[in-house]
């Protein structure tokens, strides 16, 4: 018989993996998901698509999808009794859970919809999310300052052809598959891991002059294929949505890299540390991957600001050590 999500975390809380709040609020993220889904599903039908009008806090124009999903992610976690409070890439600060709702241990952050730049084309989305455990006493923004290794789960729901809810509890990574008929996340894929040697890459190629010297070094290798120092060709790939980037990698291997560039200087990489790189480390390192930031492992880097940005090189071991070891020199 084939298991449900709801049948996998009770597993998981009588392996003594995750408590019954942990429980709670995982199944809260999946029920979540599905009404994202359905929204990104109906798209132009559903009045989703399209500019917003408004800037987040990182100065992104907000896509109607950006705040719509926001809003369904604090609606659906802010009742579970599981946290104390959540951040987001689309608020400015953390929002504490409401008073009329019971504080839990856990903290949430999320990405509710990343890949902005495909919502539009219909080409896949999906949304991301890291879960610690809270302080005690009063959360502030600073409370969420700690590193991905503090991480209790992390994961990830991909809207494309299929639905796909990609999960750890910091034992493996699996995978679940939306069944649209009976509504259930049915695990589809189980203790996945990443092979460490892999002939493709991700990288968006149109930075490339703007890349730092360890990067146009590395990538030039790839592009010279088998007659350059590697000895093997590369393929390339490049979605634009970290989520189908990321799970590419997870299925078949591969780095994905989103290196810091010499454009400014205040803005070390693209993507944010707490709510994208974090958790897709944690995923990557729990299938045997690695993730880095060009000179640390990203789960050992130390948050200074919630929406801090930072370069990420990830997945295939031997490919994140080699760009990694050309950062030293
Ligand atoms: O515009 P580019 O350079 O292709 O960037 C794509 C990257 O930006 C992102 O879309 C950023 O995430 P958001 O859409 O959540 O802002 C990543 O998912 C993706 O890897
Ligand atoms: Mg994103
Ligand atoms: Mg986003």
């Amino acid at each position: 018989m084939s298991k449900t999500l709801q049948q996998f975390l009770a597993e998981q809380f009588s392996a003594g993996n995750i408590d019954q709040q942990l429980s709670d609020l995982l199944n809260a993220v999946a029920d979540l998901s599905k009404n994202i889904n359905d929204k990104v599903t109906h798209g132009a039908l559903a009045g989703v698509l399209g500019f917003a009008g408004t800037d987040n806090v990182q100065g992104e124009h907000q896509k109607k999808l950006d705040i719509i999903t926001n809003e369904v992610f604090i609606d659906g976690v802010e009742w579970t009794g599981s946290i104390a409070a959540m951040a987001s890439e689309e608020m400015d600060h953390s929002l504490s859970t409401p008073a009329e709702f019971r504080r839990g241990k856990y903290l949430i952050m999320f990405d509710p919809l990343d890949g902005s730049s495909n919502i539009d084309i219909n080409a896949p989305i999906g949304s991301i999310f890291s879960i610690s455990e809270a302080p005690e006493g009063k959360v502030t923004d600073e409370s969420f300052l700690k590193k991905g290794r503090s991480q209790v789960a992390a994961g990830y729901v991909m809207y494309s052809p299929q639905t796909i809810l990609t999960l750890t509890v910091g034992h493996g990574v699996y995978m679940f598959t939306l069944n649209l008929g009976t509504g259930q996340y049915i695990l589809t894929k189980e203790n996945i891991r990443i092979p460490e040697q892999t002939q493709e890459f991700a990288i968006n190629m149109s930075n490339m002059r703007h890349w730092e010297p360890p990067v146009q070094k590395y990538v030039k290798e790839l592009l010279e294929g088998e007659t350059g120092p590697l000895g093997k060709n590369f393929n390339m790939r490049w979605v634009a949505a970290m989520v189908a980037e990321v799970h590419r990698v997870l299925c078949r291997g591969g780095i994905f890299m989103y290196p810091r560039d010499n454009r400014d200087p205040s803005k070390p990489g693209k993507l944010r540390l707490m709510y994208e790189a974090n958790p897709m480390a944690m995923l990557i390192e729990q299938a045997g991957g690695r993730a880095t930031n060009g000179h640390e492992d990203i789960l050992d880097l130390q948050p200074e600001k919630l929406h801090q940005r930072v370069a990420v090189f990830l997945g295939s071991k031997e490919e994140v050590d080699r760009v990694t070891s050309y950062h030293k020199n």
